[in-house]
C-alpha cells in the first residue's frame, strides 16, 4: 500500500481531503545485539492504540496551522517532547490508499543516539501514552543468522495506512539499508506471513 505521490503544495489544493503528518526520527548507533550484531541505526515507530504500527503524528488542519507546526503538536501530545519540524524535513506527500480523502505527509529526522534516549523516556509520561500510543518501538534494522528474524519479522507485521511504505522509502533514501537488504527483508516478510496465515 504506497499511495500515490503528490506534490505537497498540489496535496494543499485538494478539496475535501484530510491531511495527516507522521516523522521518522532516527540516529546512528555503535551499539550491537548480544555484544556481536551491529545494530547500526536506531528508528523510532509506535504501537497504535488499534494495534497496528505506524509513525508518530497525526492529523492536522492545514487552514489553521502549518503541517509542520501540526505535526510538533502532536509529537508533544504522543511523545511528550518539543521537537521542532522544518519543511527541509518533509520527505514526501501521498494521496493515501486508505482511508480516502487522506494525504499522508512525511517527514524525517536525524538525531543523536541520546536525544533518542530522551524522547524515549518523555513518551512513557506523554498525555497519549496507554491511550492513542501503547509505546514507542524501535525497529530492528538487523537480520539474524535464521533469515528470518530481526527487520523481515518485524516487518511482516500489521502497519496503518502506508507508514510500511513509508519506512521501506526512508530507509533506502537514507541509505539506512542497501536496495539488496530491503528487497530480501520484503521477501521474507511476505513468507513469513504466508506461513502464518496457515
Ligand atoms: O504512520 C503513519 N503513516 C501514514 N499514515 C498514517 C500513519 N499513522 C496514521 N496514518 C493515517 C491513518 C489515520 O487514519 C490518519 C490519522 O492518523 P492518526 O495518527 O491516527 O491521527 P490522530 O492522532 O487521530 O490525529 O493518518
Amino acid at each position: 500500500m504506497a499511495g500515490q505521490e503528490i506534490s505537497k503544495e498540489e496535496s494543499l489544493s485538494l478539496k475535501g481531503y484530510r491531511h495527516a503528518c507522521h516523522i521518522m526520527l532516527y540516529a546512528d548507533t555503535d551499539a550491537k545485539l548480544f555484544g556481536k550484531i551491529p545494530i547500526k541505526h536506531i528508528v523510532l515507530m509506535q504501537m497504535r492504540f488499534d494495534g497496528l504500527l505506524g509513525f508518530p503524528g497525526g492529523l492536522v488542519n492545514p487552514a489553521e496551522e502549518s503541517l509542520e507546526s501540526g505535526l510538533s503538536r502532536e509529537l508533544w501530545e504522543e511523545m511528550g517532547v518539543a521537537l521542532n519540524v522544518a519543511p527541509e524535513d518533509h520527505c514526501s506527500s501521498c494521496v493515501a490508499p486508505s482511508p480516502p480523502q487522506l494525504v499522508t505527509h512525511f517527514y524525517t529526522k536525524k538525531m543523536k543516539e541520546e536525544d533518542v534516549r530522551e524522547v524515549e523516556k518523555a513518551a512513557v509520561t506523554a498525555p497519549d501514552h496507554g491511550l492513542e500510543v501503547m509505546g514507542m518501538v524501535r525497529v530492528p534494522l538487523y537480520c539474524l543468522r535464521s533469515g528470518e528474524g530481526g527487520f523481515p519479522a518485524f516487518l511482516s507485521h500489521s502497519f496503518i495506512s502506508n507508514s510500511r511504505s513509508q519506512l521501506l522509502s526512508a530507509l533506502r533514501a537514507l541509505g539506512l539499508l542497501s536496495w539488496a537488504a530491503l528487497d530480501a527483508a520484503v521477501t521474507q516478510a511476505d513468507q513469513i506471513r504466508q506461513s502464518t496465515q496457515q
